[in-house]
């Protein structure tokens, strides 16, 4: 899946995540980004999260093979009218907007029919914070992304959008547009209300000093969606209100019964709601996804130096990465390495005898632990439960020849070297251009065939 010109309107949360993980997919060309606020635009570019910048719907349109609009809702029947004629005729256009059927209605009314190549669609992962600046490529690793095709969308530029947004580590699911706006008015745009309405009451409480002063952990969680943009809420009101109005008309009477429990004193009552609630939630959340710790597949790859091992895993690792699978990299290292400088905090306080560092920032954390036992080799195993594992579809290896797991062998012959695989029974397949120089031999791929190399090793048990 690539797309040579993407164009994003509204390079907000949304857009610029989009952009960003595309990007780190290595499944983008070129990207331009259109907006309204010139310092936004201008901040996207200089992140490197787009490449052009625009304030024109229908400039940035031109020659995009993917459209992809990510303003709020408001914004988006004036943003396809924009763009309309400008559109190359087989471009796709999706968008990220938290309500379906508005957004259709608005390409009815632009376009005059839904036009085929629409495809409209919702990543159910998002923050309180707005702007591209707040956007991070991770956003939608292992969240859903709801897809509502019509029965006149062109299956192409569907399985395009889908295969878009597993790129960026989405699992997509599809719905009807009315079964996508009732679901969402329960499980998001409610709570949303909630939030809202409770910090509003509070804060236009006389005593609101001393109640936001009290507040802690329960009011923090319970609120923190309250932060949100609000003209983004507005819109989502708005274009929602059925089944907005239907879900909040049904929970009011839901919190008039606890009301009446309350004032009755009714403890069995109030427990029984309680345990119920307590049960729903915890069934509800997620369990980590894939496969249990144990079977995480994990690969090593063993050769001399120069027979070009990093190289084929950075490819391997970016192959991987584009077909949406989370890959761990452990690399032995045989020389002393230090990820910081001297003049650094984190060096000086490591220097000054911190047992563990821990760095971290909106991009990446990294902890860095002092070996104990300085001189001994680290061993596989315990590397490999530094990991998140649950976060993980794979672990590549590099080097921890004389472990004991399974390992594949690149081999140049050029090198002189004899190869390895004769006398290790854990290396499972062999990578060379050369012809093996023993017999019997492990499977052979070439440096070229990713393909069948990753199709080898998404396969290979622990
Ligand atoms: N924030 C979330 O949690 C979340 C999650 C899923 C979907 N969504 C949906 O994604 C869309 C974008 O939300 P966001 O959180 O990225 O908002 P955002 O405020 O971070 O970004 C929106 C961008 O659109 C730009 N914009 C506004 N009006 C415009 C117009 N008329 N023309 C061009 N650009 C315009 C803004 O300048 C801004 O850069 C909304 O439709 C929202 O419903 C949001
Ligand atoms: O996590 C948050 O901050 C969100 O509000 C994200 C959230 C949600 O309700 O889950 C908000 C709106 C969306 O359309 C999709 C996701």
């Amino acid at each position: 899946m690539r797309i040579e010109r993407l164009a994003i309107i509204g390079v907000g949360l949304i857009g610029g995540s989009l952009a960003r993980a595309l990007r780190a997919a290595g499944a983008v060309g070129e990207i331009v980004g259109c907006g309204r606020s010139l310092a936004n635009l201008e901040r996207a570019r200089a992140l490197g999260v787009v490449d052009h910048i625009t304030h024109d719907p229908a400039e940035a349109v031109r020659g995009a093979d993917l459209v992809f609009l990510a303003v709020p809702l408001g914004a988006m029947r004036g943003a396809l009218a924009a763009m309309r004629d400008s559109l190359d005729p087989e471009a796709i256009i999706t968008d990220g907007g938290s309500v379906k059927c508005s957004v259709i209605e608005d390409a009815r009314a632009v376009f005059g029919a839904v036009p085929p190549r629409l495809v409209p669609g919702h990543p159910i992962a998002g923050t309180e914070h707005s702007g591209v600046e707040a956007s991070f490529a991770e956003l939608y690793r292992e969240r859903r992304v709801i897809l509502t095709p019509l029965p006149e969308t062109d299956p192409d530029a569907l399985a395009r959008v889908t295969a878009m947004w597993q790129a960026c580590g989405a699992e997509v699911t599809e719905m009807s547009v009315a079964h996508h706006d009732e679901v969402l008015a329960a499980t998001s745009h409610l709570p949303h209300m909630l939030a809202f309405g409770l910090v509003d009451a509070l804060a236009r409480m006389r005593e609101n000093d001393e109640i936001f002063r009290y507040a802690a952990g329960g009011f923090r969680d319970f609120t923190r969606i309250a932060s949100s943009n609000p003209v983004m809420w507005r819109d989502i009101c708005l274009a929602n209100r059925e089944a907005l109005s239907a879900m909040l008309a049904r929970f009011s009477i839901e919190m008039t019964d606890l009301a009446e429990s309350i004032r009755r004193a009714d403890g069995e009552q109030l427990h029984e709601i309680f345990a119920r609630a307590r049960a729903a939630r915890d069934r509800s959340i997620a369990p980590p996804r894939s496969s249990a710790p144990a079977q995480l597949p994990v690969v090593g790859f063993v050769a001399p130096s120069g027979s070009g091992k990093t190289t084929l895993l950075r490819r391997l690792v970016a192959a991987l990465h584009a077909r949406g699978q989370r890959v761990g990299y452990l690399k032995h290292a045989h020389h002393r390495f230090d990820l910081d400088r001297p003049g650094k905090d984190s060096y000086e306080l490591r220097a000054a005898g911190a047992a563990q560092t821990l760095l971290a920032s909106r991009e990446r954390w990294a902890l860095q632990v002092e070996n104990t036992q300085k001189g001994t080799d680290p061993d596989l195993e315990s590397m490999l439960a530094r990991f998140e594992r649950e976060r993980l579809d794979l672990v590549l290896v590099e080097g921890f020849k004389h472990a004991h797991y399974r390992k594949i062998e690149v081999y140049r012959a050029a090198l002189g070297q004899p190869p390895l695989y004769p006398n290790d029974p854990e290396i499972i397949a062999l990578v060379t251009d050369d012809p093996p120089p023993v017999m019997p031999h492990p499977p052979v791929f070439s440096l070229a065939d990713l393909d069948g190399l990753m199709e080898f090793i998404t396969r290979c048990p622990r």
